[in-house]
């Protein structure tokens, strides 16, 4: 249903995406994740039609993105939506199915079937005097009146409240069942965790890990374990082979403060996290030299938040040579600070898809 080839945006001297490519299949919903600036919006707005790729090819059902019949096929959802104030949620969602030619019955119809599964009361209301999660509703609403196959979500459920996050994201999976294909972005890994079938972590405009949520958790993190013990573990050989150091493990005379991430005190326990089951053994033994035992061992999956972490987390192929780059650039910042060169024509390596 959506197709982007080698994607490029460049605004002047700096990539806002670089070689992006992607597809998104009918009746999936497609997520992109990334840090501030990382190129989200700039891949849903080309998606949308709203801006020219500087290179690359992208097709949204059937349609290249610059043909204005794609618009018609598209609900695009703007991270920023502002509505007319002065009217309300029915006269303002009339007037964009009047914009669409969509016949009054028709729409009708499906402005209450959305509204009635946005849970959108007080439809008489000034939409200036609607709360934001009101108006993110109306917003949605109104990306389905002219029925469209495909939706561009932008942050749906960005800065909302937790219930009303709840209703967003439960809608946004509903879409699916009816047959929609949506692409969102979101900063929030659990919204995308959640209701997506697939998706791609982007970061500093580049696509750097793309697949099921599964897949990519397979590749990306590791299972690591969480060992309790009733007694801070002691420093021995075994432990100093699993963290390389044995200070990691800080000192029971120490300051809690001061110890390492490693170990953690928990009420009247202590957690350890090691990352593989001969490392749980050392830390058994450890507890032992203590005069303690292990009295519960767990093992925790990586969530989306960890692969995160551990893919954004690491240093980029820039794009700016010589201007810093790296995860702690990534602030959405504006673009090359002067004399910062952007290596925009510098080949990327394909991210391994689980597709
Ligand atoms: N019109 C523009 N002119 C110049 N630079 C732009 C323009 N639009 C976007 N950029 C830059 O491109 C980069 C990517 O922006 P984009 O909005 O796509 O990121 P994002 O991932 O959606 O970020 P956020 O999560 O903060 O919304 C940013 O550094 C931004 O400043």
């Amino acid at each position: 249903m959506i197709e982007v080839e080698g994607l490029c945006k460049t605004y002047g001297e700096f990539a806002a995406v670089v070689d992006s490519t992607f597809s998104v299949e009918a009746g999936e919903v497609f997520g992109i994740v990334g840090p501030n600036g990382a190129g989200k919006t700039t891949t849903l707005k080309v998606l949308a039609g709203l801006v020219d790729p500087t290179d690359g090819e992208v097709e949204v059902a059937g349609f290249a993105s610059d043909d204005p019949e794609m618009r018609r096929q598209l609900g695009f959802l703007p991270e920023e939506s502002p509505l007319y104030e002065e009217m309300t949620p029915l006269s303002y969602l009339r007037f964009f199915a009047d914009l669409y030619d969509v016949p009054r019955e028709a729409a009708n119809e499906r402005i209450e079937a959305a509204l009635d599964r946005l849970e959108l009361d007080h439809r008489e209301r000034r939409l200036g005097d609607m709360s934001k999660g009101m108006k993110r509703k109306v917003a949605i609403a109104r990306s389905l009146v002219n029925d469209p196959d495909v939706l561009v979500y932008d942050e749906p459920a960005s800065g909302l409240d937790p219930v009303t996050t709840n209703s967003v994201l439960a809608f946004t999976r509903e879409l699916r069942e009816t047959g929609k294909t949506v692409v969102f972005s979101a900063h929030n890994l659990y919204h995308v965790e959640s209701v997506c079938d697939r998706v791609a972590v982007m970061n500093e405009g580049r696509i750097v890990a793309r697949g099921s949520v599964d897949g990519i958790r397979e590749r990306h993190g590791e299972t690591t374990y969480h060992v309790f013990t009733d007694v801070l573990p002691a420093r021995t050989d075994a432990l100093a082979e699993v963290f390389g150091d044995l200070d990691a493990l800080g000192d029971p005379a120490d300051d809690r403060a001061s110890l390492d991430a490693a170990t953690e005190e928990i009420g009247d326990r202590f957690r350890t996290t090691v990352p593989t089951m001969d490392a749980v053994e050392a830390v058994r033994e450890a507890a032992a030299a203590a005069d303690g035992e292990v009295v519960d061992i767990r093992t925790r999956e990586p969530n989306l938040e960890d692969v995160f972490l551990d893919i954004v987390g690491r240093p980029m192929p820039g794009r700016y040579t010589g201007g810093g780059g790296g995860a702690g650039d990534s602030d959405g910042g504006d673009p090359a600070p002067e004399g910062g060169e952007r290596d925009a024509t510098r080949p990327t390596e394909p991210p391994e898809g689980t597709e």
